[in-house]
């Protein structure tokens, strides 16, 4: 049975990079399941160090419950979790956090009664120490110019996009090992979509591996390098995230899986 666990911050605890080859996030055969509900069966993945995997396919594919299970908020009933080649399956999500895992999810993260440089500070602080503040500051709103700009603003009075950009500014300027974003544009408008895309970009650049969970499917192989197709809980397909497009096509209809197989009710 699936886990729900509250994700925390704190200072980065993460091990040194190991070699080559060995992926920064991994998921081996992974079950998950939400009391009698399956969602999902056997899925397996792995992102690179720095690398960029999209994991894309339709509503209720699991999508989300792989993201969940990669920052340890489900525990899965069966298969592993490992960062940086190291078992990680059932620790708490506030220790995967440390070694340097960041799960944006759905939605937004932040804490509306304070101003945005506040939550700025307040993220930074966990992740950084004190003495990093000004200089992870800097990078958000050089990244973020829109930010920088409402730096005195309540964070709850910022437009939905706003909030999304400041939620994903959180995590950026602190340079996680790996990036796990969960439906990034939903509901966004254009200009902010762009600059959540820009915000990945400038990540991967930085070193970081990046897994991309999305529906906005033609963003999301754009920033990537490889793609995994998801549907009913299975992995339908894999490959590079040029080839995706035909495979998506069929994922996002209804193509691969059994309904009856996954536990859904119609
Ligand atoms: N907390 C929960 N309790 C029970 N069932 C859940 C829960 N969260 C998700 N599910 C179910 O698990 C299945 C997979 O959901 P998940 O959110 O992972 O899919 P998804 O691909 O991210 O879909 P979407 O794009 O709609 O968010 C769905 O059938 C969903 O209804």
């Amino acid at each position: 049975m699936a886990e729900e666990k509250g994700q925390t911050t704190g200072p980065d605890q993460r091990a040194p990079a190991p070699g080559p080859g060995v992926p920064a996030l991994a998921l081996e055969a992974v079950h998950a399941a939400y009391g009698p509900y399956r969602a999902l069966f056997g899925v397996s993945l792995a992102v690179p160090p720095g690398g960029g995997v999209a994991l894309i396919g339709p509503n209720g594919a699991g999508k989300s419950t792989v993201a969940r299970v990669a920052s340890g908020l489900v525990v899965p009933s069966a298969g592993r979790v490992l960062l940086d080649g190291e078992d990680v399956t059932g620790r708490p999500a506030h220790e995967i956090a440390r070694r340097g895992l960041v799960h944006v999810p759905e939605g937004r993260a932040v804490f509306s009664s304070l101003s945005v440089e506040e939550n700025l500070v307040l993220s930074f602080a966990a992740r950084v120490g004190r003495r990093g503040v000004g200089a992870a500051l800097e990078r958000a709103y050089a990244a973020f110019p829109v930010l920088a700009e409402r730096r005195r603003q309540e964070a709850g009075t910022l437009s939905g996009g706003q909030q999304r950009v400041l939620s994903l500014a959180k995590v950026l300027a602190v340079a996680p090992r790996c990036l796990v974003v969960d439906e990034l544009s939903l509901g966004l408008a254009p200009v902010m979509v762009d600059a959540v895309y820009e915000g990945l970009a400038a990540a991967r650049a930085a070193g970081t591996a990046v897994l991309v969970v999305e529906q906005h499917v033609e963003r999301a192989l754009g920033v990537v390098d490889d793609a995994v197709v998801l549907a009913q809980g299975r992995v339908t397909w894999r490959g590079p995230a040029d080839q995706a497009q035909a495979a998506v096509g069929l994922a996002l209809t209804g193509g691969g899986g059994d309904p009856a197989e996954s536990g859904a009710e119609g």
